[in-house]
């Protein structure tokens, strides 16, 4: 059992499996009851013609359920000794010929076709797995996936949410999200310091004709300070900067090619960068802007004036991020864009 003898000297008694030591740093927390682990796979949903893509199986207690419903499992698992564990495992059972063990970084292994991922991940790849997951194509049926509890929430948190953030916007605007169990830190051995939640992420299809870089430009200068008015943010002197920069370089690349310059469409490829979970990158700190915010009594045919016209046009100059929809941005960004205002 793992464990072993009870504690020493006050310190938790390294926790084991078949010998192997559990390692925190690649976020090895096994779930050890068979009922979440049966309330997962049952909650996926699964055909018996799926090929499931399993991240990080570890010892397999999730695998061997998987198996006994799917078609094939894909798994990849960084950690060599789990590997070995869980080939150990399935010999000798029907299901050998069904698991298909890849032994590496899921952050760094080319996906294969999948239908269905199921996964309790290591927490600390949550946010690149995710849009790794949602900008792989062809595109998947859905993902069944145990996050941290706080992290699930932003995933799908709605506006006016007190968690509702950059990463909430981006991952809705490419899937729909639904929270569909909470499960305490004792499901788990050793049992990590947070509790978790699984969710179930289905992409969207179609995507928004929309360029993903244009986008994310424009929620991550949205969410800098989401409980500001958009006009506050608007008129901070190094988002003026930044956007006036923007404009001219898109000004000038217009009047060099001597006709419009093409608009990106809906790649997927630009997709992986949504993942970065921190807020826009102006030049400044947050309260330097608060001093560096403009009166608004320039010139009118400024070009800080120009972006506040097109927030005024579209009715947000006194909204907050915190409270907007994804048509709400959607509807802004089309707005700037046309009036040649740009986030990249
Ligand atoms: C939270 S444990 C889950 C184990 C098992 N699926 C379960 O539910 O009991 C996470 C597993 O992911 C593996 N892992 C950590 N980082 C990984 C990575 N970058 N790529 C693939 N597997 C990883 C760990 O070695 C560990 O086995």
């Amino acid at each position: 059992m793992a464990g072993g003898k009870a504690e020493r000297k006050g310190r938790p008694a390294p926790q084991r499996f078949q010998g192997i030591q559990f390692q925190k740093s690649k976020g090895q927390h096994i779930l050890k009851n068979p009922l979440i682990v049966q309330s997962i796979v049952q909650k996926a949903g699964l055909k018996s013609t799926d090929i499931v893509l399993e991240i990080g199986p570890g010892t397999g207690n999730m695998t061997m359920k998987l198996l006994e419903v799917a078609k094939k499992v894909i798994a990849v698992e960084l950690d060599p000794r789990m590997v070995l564990e869980l080939q150990r495992r399935v010999q000798n059972t029907p299901y050998v010929n069904h698991l298909q063990l890849i032994q590496g970084d899921i952050l760094k292994t080319e996906l294969p076709y999948f239908d269905v991922c199921v996964a309790n991940i290591p927490y600390q790849i949550s946010s690149p797995i995710t849009f790794k997951l949602l900008s792989h194509r062809p595109l998947f049926r859905c993902a069944v996936i145990m996050y941290q509890k706080e992290f699930a929430q932003r995933l799908v948190a709605q506006p006016g949410d007190p968690l509702f953030c950059r990463l909430s916007v981006n991952t809705q605007l490419l899937a729909r999200v639904f929270h569909l169990l909470k499960v305490g830190k004792n499901n788990f051995r050793p049992p990590p310091k947070v509790d978790s939640s699984v969710v179930r992420i289905e992409p969207r299809t179609p995507l928004p004709p929309i360029n993903f870089k244009e986008w994310d430009g424009l929620i991550r200068l949205c969410f800098n300070r989401k409980n500001k008015t958009l006009g506050s943010i608007f008129r901070q002197k190094p988002v003026v900067a930044l956007l006036e920069k923007n404009y001219k370089t898109f000004q000038a690349l217009q009047d060099a090619s001597g006709s419009k310059v093409q608009e990106v469409g809906a790649d997927p490829s630009l997709l992986g960068d949504l993942a970065e979970d921190d807020s826009m990158e102006v030049e400044g700190d947050a309260d330097a802007m608060e001093i560096m915010e403009e009166d608004g009594s320039g010139d009118p045919s400024s070009f800080k004036e120009k972006a506040l016209g097109v927030l005024k046009q579209g009715g947000y100059e006194d909204k907050r991020s915190s409270k907007l929809t994804q048509d709400d941005f959607l509807r802004m960004l089309a707005l700037f864009n046309k009036a040649g205002i740009h986030f990249t």
